[in-house]
């Protein structure tokens, strides 16, 4: 019996795929080695006791902005993944959009790869951009890694000339060729800009500026227009789809509606639209901001039947921060995008299973093994299992404790669920074996996150 591993970790209530069992984790050279009851190790062997503890699969957050290169003085890589270490993320993707420049050429992104360079104390993977003008440069960035590509069919907001602008149908229609011909994904944020526009002007005309106002701007009819049109073309094109934070049961069905026609396509929504409501939003002000916004109450429910029912794919943070300041004021001006990328996990295992009684295991495929399956992750991410990474989030699913901003991590220690009691907590993050994180202790002293690419690109190679 091989009794060398560099850490164990004993007696946890492991989140395997199809159950919940109390054995032993060992790891070695940063992988899981053996799974078992009483694994034998040797007297030198360092223990982790996790007798108490839940042991999931890191999550795999696949909706991270960070701002660097230009805007680190928004989120940094150092900042944000240590927030995210501390909520039990393992691995994040981080979208190509809020740095300067946006990573839609080869230039950009290795940009920001010198940007994250030792600075993330997870892994990570990045996203590139589909933007009108650079279909030609999509090649290249996949021959680069990227995971895959995101575009926007409403404006993302932002300043400045090197912008991320949202997609016409016609870049969307090449765009999607193209993608399809490289095998990649497209992530879409699916809301009609003529519709939001439309609405937003009349808004402004009216003098309607609070926050009920703004959800009005937006409302699911946009949602849900964006989500057809583009299935319509991904039909026409074979393109792979990802629609982030759809924030409605409308716009599941729609996408559940393709997958039975056999479209590739995922849907993915975020803790914060099973978590609050438009009503927390006029309650909290701008901090809950974000796009498509929070729903009613009668809206989430629906959402959340949704992910009873086993029809959502990922579950994804979408942590868009800033400066505080710019979360302040007039709710039309104020930033959209909220900074939550701490919390996912706890939400979700405390929402999702505390309250409403989901499985672990059900929670931990939509928050790790499905991002990891879709961009090119798995095996190697999103799992425990023997040859995987030692990715793991020790949980403690009875300890109770109110969110402080103090707690936070990020730049800017802005979030809607500051006062929040949580029925759980994050006790401990591994990523590929090291402790990156421990309650009471912090963050790692060294940054050691790497750089992943997905398992099969466009010129072969991969791995990461
Ligand atoms: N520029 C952003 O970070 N936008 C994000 N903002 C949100 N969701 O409010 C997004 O994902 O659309
Ligand atoms: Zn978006
Ligand atoms: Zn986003």
């Amino acid at each position: 019996m091989d009794i060398h591993f560099d850490l164990v970790i004993r007696k946890g209530n492991v989140v395997l795929t199809d159950e919940v069992r109390q054995i032993d984790i060992g790891i070695r050279d940063g992988k899981i080695a053996a799974l078992g009851e009483n694994l034998m190790c040797s007297e030198h062997t360092p223990v982790y006791d996790a007798e108490y503890l839940h042991v999931l699969p890191g999550m795999v957050d696949a909706h991270v902005h960070f701002n660097e290169p230009a805007l680190g003085h928004w989120e940094g890589f150092a900042t944000g993944s240590a927030a995210l270490a501390a909520g039990g993320c393992t691995t994040y993707i981080d979208m190509p959009l809020n740095g300067v420049p946006p990573t839609v050429r080869v230039s950009a992104l290795v940009r920001k790869l010198a940007a994250a360079e030792g600075q993330s104390l997870v892994d990570y993977a990045l996203w590139g951009g589909l933007v009108p003008g650079n279909v030609g440069d999509l090649q290249g960035l996949a021959e680069a890694g990227v995971i895959g590509f995101k575009a926007f069919m409403s404006c993302p907001g932002g300043e400045g000339e090197d912008i991320f602008a949202e997609v016409d149908d016609q870049t969307l229609c090449t765009g999607m060729q193209e993608i399809a011909r490289l095998g990649l994904v497209l992530a879409l944020h699916a809301e009609s800009e003529e519709i939001v526009s439309k609405r937003a002007a009349k808004a402004q005309e009216e003098g309607r500026r609070e926050a009920l106002d703004f959800v009005d701007t937006r409302p699911i009819e946009a949602e849900l227009e964006a989500v057809k049109r583009a299935l319509r073309y991904a039909e026409q094109t074979g393109c792979k789809l990802h629609f982030v934070h759809i924030s409605s049961a409308e716009g599941v069905e729609a996408i559940t509606e393709a997958k039975a026609k056999g479209l590739d396509v995922t849907v993915e929504t975020c803790p914060h639209y099973l978590a609050l409501t438009s009503e927390d939003l006029a309650q909290l002000g701008p901090v809950a901001k974000c796009a498509p916004p929070l729903r009613t109450v009668e809206d989430q429910n629906r959402l959340w039947a949704e992910l009873l029912a086993g029809r959502l794919d990922i579950l994804a943070s979408d942590h868009s921060p800033c400066p505080t300041s710019m979360k302040q004021g007039d709710f039309f001006e104020a930033w959209g995008g909220i900074s939550g990328a701490q919390s996912s996990m706890e939400l979700m295992l405390d929402e999702g299973h505390l309250r409403r009684h989901v499985p672990l295991t059900e929670l931990s495929r939509m928050l790790s093994l499905e991002p990891a399956k879709r961009f090119g992750l798995y095996p190697r991410k999103g799992v425990i299992a023997v040859g995987a990474d030692a990715d793991l989030a020790l949980v403690d699913m009875n300890g109770s404790y109110t969110l402080q901003a103090n707690d936070l991590l990020y730049l800017h220690k802005h979030s809607p669920y500051v006062g929040r009691t949580f029925g759980c907590r994050v006790k401990a993050t591994f990523c590929r074996g090291n402790r990156v994180y421990e309650l009471g202790e912090g963050v790692a002293a060294l940054a050691e996150g790497a750089w992943l690419r997905p398992a099969v690109i466009v010129g072969g190679g991969g791995g990461g």
